[in-house]
C-alpha cells in the first residue's frame, strides 16, 4: 500500500469525460497478497459491483498529509478542531447540522468523535448512512484503519448482498436503503 497516495478531499473518479489532467495514482498490485482492510477492498469490491470497466469506478484520494502517520492525519483534518464543539451541540441538541467542505472530515471524523465519546455504550451503533454502496465500503475501510481494527468488527458496514459487520460493531455504515431496511424491524432504532 506505500505506493498508494491517499487523499485530501480531491476524490477522482476515473474515467471522466474529457479530465485529460488529472493526476495519475499508481494502483496497488492486484496479484500482491493484501489485508482485507485499505483502498484494495474498494477497489475489489467496485470491480464487483461496477457495470462498467474498474476503471471507471476507481476512487482516489490526494492526501497532502500522506506521509504522516494516520492520527497525525486524522488532527490535520480542518474538523478536529471543531470536535468539542460538535460533540456539545450533540449532547445538547436531537438534530445537529454539520456543513463543511468537501474532504474536511464529517464522515469519518465525526462517528469517531462520538465513539470516543461514548455513544456506542451499552450495545448502541454509531449508524452512518451514504446514498451510495461504494462510499459505505470506501468511508468503513478508512474508518476501520484508523481505527487500527479489523474491518466488520469495531467498524463494519452493510450494503445488499454484503454485511461486513457482527454484534460487536460500534461504527457502522450502510446505504440509505439499509437504514430503511433496519426500520421496519426496529422502528424506534432503539440500539443506535
Ligand atoms: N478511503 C480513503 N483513503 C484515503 N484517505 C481517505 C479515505 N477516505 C477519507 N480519506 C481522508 O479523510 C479525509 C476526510 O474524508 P471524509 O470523507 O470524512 O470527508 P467529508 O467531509 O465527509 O467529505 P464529503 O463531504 O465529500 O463526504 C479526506 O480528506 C481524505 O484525506
Amino acid at each position: 500500500m506505500s505506493s498508494y497516495h491517499p487523499g485530501h478531499g480531491n476524490r477522482e473518479r476515473g474515467g471522466r469525460a474529457g479530465h485529460t489532467d488529472r493526476r495519475q495514482f499508481r494502483r496497488p498490485d492486484e496479484a500482491a497478497d493484501k489485508p482485507r482492510t485499505g483502498p484494495l477492498v474498494l477497489e475489489e469490491r467496485q470491480a464487483e459491483t461496477s457495470t462498467g470497466t474498474t476503471t471507471e469506478s476507481l476512487a482516489v484520494f490526494n492526501n497532502p498529509y500522506a506521509s504522516l502517520n494516520i492520527q497525525q492525519q486524522r488532527i490535520r483534518l480542518p474538523i478536529f478542531k471543531n470536535r468539542s464543539h460538535i460533540l456539545y451541540m450533540l449532547e445538547r441538541y436531537r438534530t445537529v447540522i454539520i456543513v463543511g467542505e468537501t474532504g474536511c472530515g464529517k464522515s469519518t471524523q465525526v462517528p469517531q468523535f462520538l465513539l470516543e465519546a461514548g455513544w456506542a455504550k451499552d450495545g448502541r451503533q454509531i449508524a452512518i448512512t451514504q446514498p451510495r454502496r461504494v462510499a459505505v465500503v470506501t468511508l468503513a475501510t478508512r474508518v476501520a484503519e484508523e481505527k487500527d481494527c479489523l474491518l466488520g468488527h469495531d467498524v463494519g458496514y452493510t450494503v445488499r448482498f454484503d454485511d461486513v459487520s457482527d454484534t460487536s460493531t460500534k461504527i457502522k455504515f450502510m446505504t440509505d436503503g439499509i437504514l430503511l431496511r433496519e426500520l421496519l424491524v426496529d422502528p424506534l432504532l432503539a440500539k443506535v
